[in-house]
């Protein structure tokens, strides 16, 4: 938490409905619990009997084994103190999940706020200690909260006050439950988290003297292609599509679904590995892919297979499209004009006239962000540093020696797939491609980039990086780069064209 949000392009679950189904928000707790000093059953999440064991959590969330045991050894058992954990990760990577159900499985009570919807110290301060009062925001009450908190010292206060009450109320700890919804409590001592950070920014950014005890960081890496597979097979196994498939036809129905997870999650990849903008792209798909053989007489084999996968495969771009789809608006001003080269002289705006004709009005900066983006989308990031570094090129000759036959033909593939299907890239290598490409030039300024301010980049070090990333908001606007996630939605021509008189060098894939 406490981040900057992409735009996301699919409606995904909310911290709050995860908290809230099955078991709901503490927070959300029934009215009627407010009526009762709250006791420490209260604060556990799931009712009474309702238990995963380790394993089964585990397995709920595929490819976060090992952070799940970490993270139980580190709650260790009820009441042991233990240090402040900072749970950092990418976008939908499962940290609130996994937290939030180890907690339910130990039966640990807690409270959570997130920092990104508690923004303010205040909010922050009173969701804690609405959740600790069992006090629910409704109308009834105004929509305010139980205290209200100024300072962090107000927040002591308060957070003393509600500790006490609700630990001197033994209810909790004789384990009777005095709310429908909670569950007998293991251990009386009360996390908040919420204070264990959870981010996706990097523990560095938060590390100071400060003197804070210095919390243990355990990162979520991205899914990788398998784990994804594992996730969508769970969840799609569990999914009424199931309920098609019945005696033998459940073999069919796996191995169908084992099939098109590997069609379709190989190219999605490549752009995203979220599970919240991959679910809802995938299950449509497969539901397309059951569609020939949710027929019962359907009997799958060699030629069949072969049939679905056509009929299937024509399907898969236009969804990759769909889902990845960036607006067309353009920002009206950072609209790029482009010129007839031949005759009129007019203007028109992009996408009115072939690109042969074209010239174009643009920084030479962002003329060089276009080509970097362009180059980022169109080679495997593995190449980088033998493309773009001035040591890369004797490197990559060495290797290039090295290489078999069948990894040549492998490296080929992989490249043909890039020129067919451009690749997403984080915004930190376009910027080093940026920087490599500018960092050769020689030239001095000319006249179109004195006219459009001086973003010099006769060197690549004296362009400012508030300009670059204003000019790269300009192109993710005029939609040249894909905004929701980076990606260069321009033609090879158009890149080349772009370039214009300022190219210097090109490292394209050799086999376009
Ligand atoms: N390993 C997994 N298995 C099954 N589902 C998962 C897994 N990881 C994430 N998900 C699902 O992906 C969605 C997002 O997960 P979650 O909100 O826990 O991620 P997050 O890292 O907290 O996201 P954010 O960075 O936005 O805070 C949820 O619907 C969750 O169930």
């Amino acid at each position: 938490m406490g981040k900057e949000e992409s735009p996301k392009t699919t409606r995904r679950k909310t911290r709050s409905s995860v908290l809230a189904t099955p078991p709901k928000n503490v927070v959300e707790e029934t009215k009627a619990s407010s009526l009762h000093p709250p006791t420490l059953s209260d604060l556990v999440l799931g009712e009474q009997g309702e238990s995963l064991s380790a394993n089964d959590l585990s397995s709920v969330f595929p490819g976060r084994c090992s952070q799940i045991l970490e993270l139980l050894r580190l709650l260790g058992l009820p009441n042991s103190p233990m240090l402040p954990i900072f749970v950092y990760g990418g976008t939908s990577t499962g940290k609130t999940s996994i937290v939030v159900e180890t907690f339910r499985h130990l039966k640990h009570p807690f409270v959570y706020s997130s920092c990104l919807t508690c923004y303010s110290p205040p909010i922050l301060f009173e969701s804690v200690l609405n959740q600790l009062f069992l006090h629910p925001k409704n109308a009834a009450n105004g929509y305010s909260s139980a205290k209200r908190c100024e300072s962090p010292s107000d927040f002591i206060h308060f957070l003393r006050e509600a500790l006490f009450s609700i630990l001197g109320n033994t209810k909790g700890l004789s384990g009777k439950v005095t709310s429908k919804r909670s569950g007998k409590a293991n251990g009386n001592m009360i996390y908040l988290v919420g204070l264990i950070f959870i981010s996706s920014a990097s523990l560095d950014t938060y590390y100071s003297n400060m003197g804070y005890v210095e919390p243990i960081p355990m990162y979520l890496p991205d899914y990788t292609q398998d784990d994804l597979q594992k996730i969508f097979m769970r969840n799609q196994a569990n999914k009424k599509l199931f309920a098609f498939f019945s005696g033998t036809k459940i073999v069919v129905f796996f191995s169908a679904l084992i099939f098109c997870l590997f069609v379709v999650l190989r190219p999605f990849c490549r752009i995203t590995r979220r599970v919240d903008e991959l679910s809802p792209a995938f299950s449509p798909l497969f539901t397309k892919y059951c569609e020939p053989i949710t027929d019962l007489n359907f009997v799958p084999n060699k030629e069949t297979n072969q049939r679905l996968y056509n009929f299937f495969c024509t399907h898969i771009v236009p969804a990759l499209n769909e889902t990845f789809k960036v607006s067309s608006q353009k920002s009206p001003e950072v609209e790029v004009e482009v010129k007839e080269r031949k005759g009129k002289g007019g203007t028109r705006k992009f996408g009115d006239c072939e690109v042969e004709q074209l010239d174009f009005h643009m920084p030479t900066s962002a003329k060089y962000l276009l080509i970097s983006a362009f180059l980022a989308s169109r080679n495997p990031a593995t190449l980088d540093s033998s493309l773009f570094e001035s040591t890369g090129d004797s490197s990559s000759q060495k290797q290039k020696r090295k290489l078999s036959d069948k990894s040549m033909e492998q490296k080929e593939t992989t490249e043909q797939e890039l020129l067919l299907n451009p690749g997403s890239f984080p915004k930190e290598r376009l910027l080093a491609i940026f920087q490599c490409i500018t960092s050769v030039g020689e030239g001095p300024l000319d006249e179109e980039e004195q006219e459009y301010g001086g973003l010099g980049i006769q060197d690549g070090n004296d362009v400012l990086m508030s300009d670059v990333l204003l000019l790269l908001f300009s192109l993710c606007s005029a939609n040249f780069i894909g905004s929701t996630r980076y990606r260069s939605t321009v033609s090879e021509d158009m890149a080349f064209k772009s370039f214009g008189l300022h190219a210097r060098f090109f490292c394209f894939p050799t086999n376009r």
